[in-house]
């Protein structure tokens, strides 16, 4: 390692070749001469077993895995897992678990897997649960978790603990950790909580508290960078099918139908996407991410009356927050916001379905029969499936592992397959969106076979607002080259006329979290 440069939550290590390696914090950065113990794993029957069960201290996970010959070699996080040497002894650990934010498919299976994984791993038998998210640090009593209690939970939608919006109190949620004794948090939540997390991070810190904060991202919308892609989200696709059937179903039985099914999104639309590459039965998906226009050549009324033409019927999935710019123009613009901050979205799907009916009830138009679904919230509050569970109790697992090992301020998160512990100002810098000039998005253009929209304008904004080329890839990384040596070009139904330009295609896929 050539250098490093540290504060409380900025740990860059550089290394050979480019390496960098975007450390989390540990206990020994700010309190010193900290004890340290055995694992208690190295004795545990189920582990011991395990050939190199423990994680090499040196262990870390690159976050792009696509290189060239002459790539650097890029940004690195910590590999998450068990360590040798852990910094609390079992019988020491206080450790209490909060969930704040949206519903999630999972979180109760989370919840269940660092009790379980405290206790079987660890020896740990204090668990407190927070209710209600974070106020509930200060305004509510806590409720004592157990293996036995946790039990069955994974089998319940929602969360045992509850959650909220809103009631972040930095000053007091800290007052009531010091007040309990507790010495690891397990913080689940999505952005704004990760943002809630960090800032709690700090004041522990500022504190000098041996208290480790581990967060667990959580979000339906798959809006959170770097990872992979967050839990819940394999559900909620695989829900958004029977939505998406009834839909078909409906249409499919009657003259010119027409079914609405509006899905969540707030800002990112990779929900609608994937439920849409999925199905195979969607005309047309419109999300926030891709503008779209209602009337006139190119336009959504033109495209639905082709379809009806050549078909008879057709779906259109539409997530929460697409369009949202036409419905304020439309309707009188409201700036309300939630507890949390996050803009509150009026509804899409109502709101398309009363224009799609207005428009064909136009004079010389077809007469159509539309049904709107809304299964958002039936989405959200089913159990995890069994991929999903899986995955929340690697989750879970690492989160423990890392807060045994003295790590805090961290967020867990699987980068290119790998379990990792990511500082959590990469998780909220910004937040993870479809990249519509990227391949995904070009293949669910061609598997609807639906316009883009897009005028040359919307395309030239939308490069624009990519993300920077990777660093990894320097100079020619922005020209895709296809399998077969050839230059692809992904995006022919982006286009309205003629003036695009292959080498503009950029290759940011690693933050695009769905691999393709
Ligand atoms: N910038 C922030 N600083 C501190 N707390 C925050 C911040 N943003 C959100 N929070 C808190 O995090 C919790 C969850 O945030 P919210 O945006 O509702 O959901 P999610 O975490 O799912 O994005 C709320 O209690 C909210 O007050
Ligand atoms: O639960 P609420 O307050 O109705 O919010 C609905 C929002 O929650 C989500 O399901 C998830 O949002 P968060 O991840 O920020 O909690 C969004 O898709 C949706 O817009
Ligand atoms: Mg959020």
């Amino acid at each position: 390692m050539a250098s490093s440069d540290s504060d409380s939550q900025l740990k860059i290590v550089h290394g050979d070749a480019g390496y960098i390696l975007e450390d989390v914090p540990h206990f020994t950065d700010y309190i010193l001469n900290l004890p340290t113990y055995p694992n208690p794993l190295r004795s545990n029957p189920a582990y011991s077993v395990a050939k190199q069960y423990f994680v090499h201290m040196d262990d870390t996970v690159p976050q792009k895995v696509v290189v060239h010959k002459n790539s650097l070699r890029g940004v690195h996080f910590r590999r998450a897992g068990p360590r040798q040497k852990v910094y609390f002894r079992s019988d020491d650990v206080h450790a209490c678990i909060v969930t704040c934010g949206g519903l999630c498919p999972g979180l109760n299976t989370v919840i269940r897997e660092i009790v379980c994984g405290l206790s079987y791993m660890y020896g740990v038998n204090k668990v407190l649960g927070i209710d209600g998210g974070y106020r509930g640090f200060y305004s509510k009593n806590t409720i004592n978790l157990t293996p036995k209690v946790v039990n069955d939970i994974h089998k319940r939608g929602g969360t045992i603990l509850g959650t909220s919006r809103g009631g972040h109190d930095t000053g007091k949620i800290v007052d009531s950790i010091q007040d309990r004794g507790i010495n690891q948090v397990y913080i689940i939540g999505g952005d704004g909580t990760q943002r809630g997390a960090a800032v709690i991070y700090e004041e522990v810190r500022r504190r000098g508290l041996k208290v480790a904060i581990a967060g667990i991202p959580k979000t339906i919308d798959n809006d959170i960078p770097v990872i992979d892609k967050s839990f819940g989200f394999d559900t909620a696709v695989e829900e958004a099918q029977r939505a998406i059937n009834a839909a078909h179903v409906e249409s499919e039985s009657i003259e010119n139908g027409i079914g609405v099914v509006k899905l969540m999104g707030r800002y990112s639309g990779f929900i609608a996407m994937y439920a849409t590459l999925a199905s195979r039965d969607v005309d047309c998906c419109l999300i926030p991410e891709s503008p779209f226009y209602l009337e006139g050549k190119g336009g959504l009324f033109e495209f639905i009356e082709k379809r009806l033409k050549e078909n008879g019927h057709m779906v259109i999935v539409i997530a929460e927050g697409a369009g949202q710019n036409l419905l304020t123009e439309s309707m009188q613009a409201m700036d309300q916001k939630d507890a949390s901050g996050n803009k509150l979205l009026q509804d899409v799907g109502l709101w398309i379905s009363h224009k799609i009916k207005d428009h064909f009830a136009r004079k010389d138009k077809i007469a159509i029969n539309l049904k709107y679904i809304d299964p958002t919230y039936m989405i959200r509050a089913i159990p995890s499936n069994a991929s999903d569970n899986v995955y929340c109790t690697l989750l879970a697992q690492s989160a423990v592992h890392g807060a045994m090992a003295g790590y805090s301020g961290f967020t867990v998160g699987l980068v290119n397959g790998r379990h990792t512990y990511i500082p959590f100002n990469r998780i909220t810098e910004r937040q993870n969106k479809v990249v519509i000039t990227d391949r995904m998005w070009a293949r669910l253009l061609s598997s609807t076979n639906q316009p883009s929209f897009l005028s040359p304008k919307d395309l030239d904004e939308a490069k624009k607002a990519e993300q920077p080329p990777s660093e990894l890839i320097e100079g020619s990384n922005c020209n895709d080259i296809g399998e077969a040596g050839e230059k692809e070009n992904n995006f022919p139904h982006l286009l309205h006329g003629d003036n695009f330009k292959e080498e503009q295609q950029s290759e940011n896929h690693a933050d695009n979290s769905i691999r393709q």
